[in-house]
């Protein structure tokens, strides 16, 4: 697996950021309401208009399409979008049946469901399902790098700390780096490693 590293990133309300995680290396990032955090991890997908290049690896962003850059590097956003009827006609069909089926079950188990939850239609899921199913639909995709945006914001304590584990264990089984906006102190200082602060447009250490 490869770093992500972050080269004079800019967006409208944001200087330029030049940040480097290494492979399997989590960082978090707080800031006030609106200081641009989704913004950030929005630019890195290449979702919204922006300055700078992102590396995966030695890979620059600007020599992949797309679909490729956002599927090797997944983005989990706050609200999830759902299409289709089920839960599992938005899985790959190879990670529902077949081979790698088995690491799909093993995550929705992880996450507290039982495999027929693929079967439920999306119109019955509660906010928080639907925050941790679209985390096992982003890992199913088999990101090698993951762009979290507070991906716990909506949950009871069991189930955040289910989603922390099952983060952390594709972190470090997969060598994943992980950009994790999160607003909870008490998260931060739990899981550790380095973080930043966004204020007055700029990210610095957080302190
Ligand atoms: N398409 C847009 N056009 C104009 N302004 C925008 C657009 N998208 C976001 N903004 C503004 O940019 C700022 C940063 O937005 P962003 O969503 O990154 O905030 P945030 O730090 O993630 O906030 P929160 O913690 O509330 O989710 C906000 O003031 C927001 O209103």
């Amino acid at each position: 697996m490869a770093g992500l590293r972050l080269d004079g990133i800019a967006h409208r309300t944001l200087a330029p950021i030049d940040l480097a995680l290494d492979a399997g290396e989590r960082v978090f990032v707080s800031g006030p309401s609106g200081s641009g955090k989704s913004l950030l991890l929005r630019a890195i997908a290449d979702l919204d208009p922006h300055r700078g290049e992102v590396w995966l690896g030695a890979e620059p962003r600007s020599r992949m399409t797309p679909p490729v850059w956002r599927r090797r590097v997944g983005l989990l956003s706050a609200e999830s979008f759902w299409w289709a009827e089920t839960v599992g006609a938005h899985l790959p069909a190879s990670q529902t049946s077949g081979p790698d089926s088995g690491y799909v079950n093993d995550w929705l188990a992880k996450l507290g469901f039982a495999p027929d939850v693929l079967d439920w239609s999306v119109t019955r899921l509660s906010t928080g399902e639907r925050q941790r199913l679209a985390l096992v639909r982003r890992l199913a995709q088999r990101p090698e790098a993951l762009l979290l945006d507070e991906a716990t914001a909506n949950l009871d304590p069991v189930n955040r700390d289910r989603v922390e584990t099952l983060v952390e264990t594709y972190r470090h089984e997969q060598e994943a780096a992980v950009l994790w906006v999160s607003h909870d102190p008490e998260q931060r200082r739990r899981l550790g490693g380095r973080a930043f602060v966004i204020g007055d447009g700029r990210l610095e250490p957080e302190t």
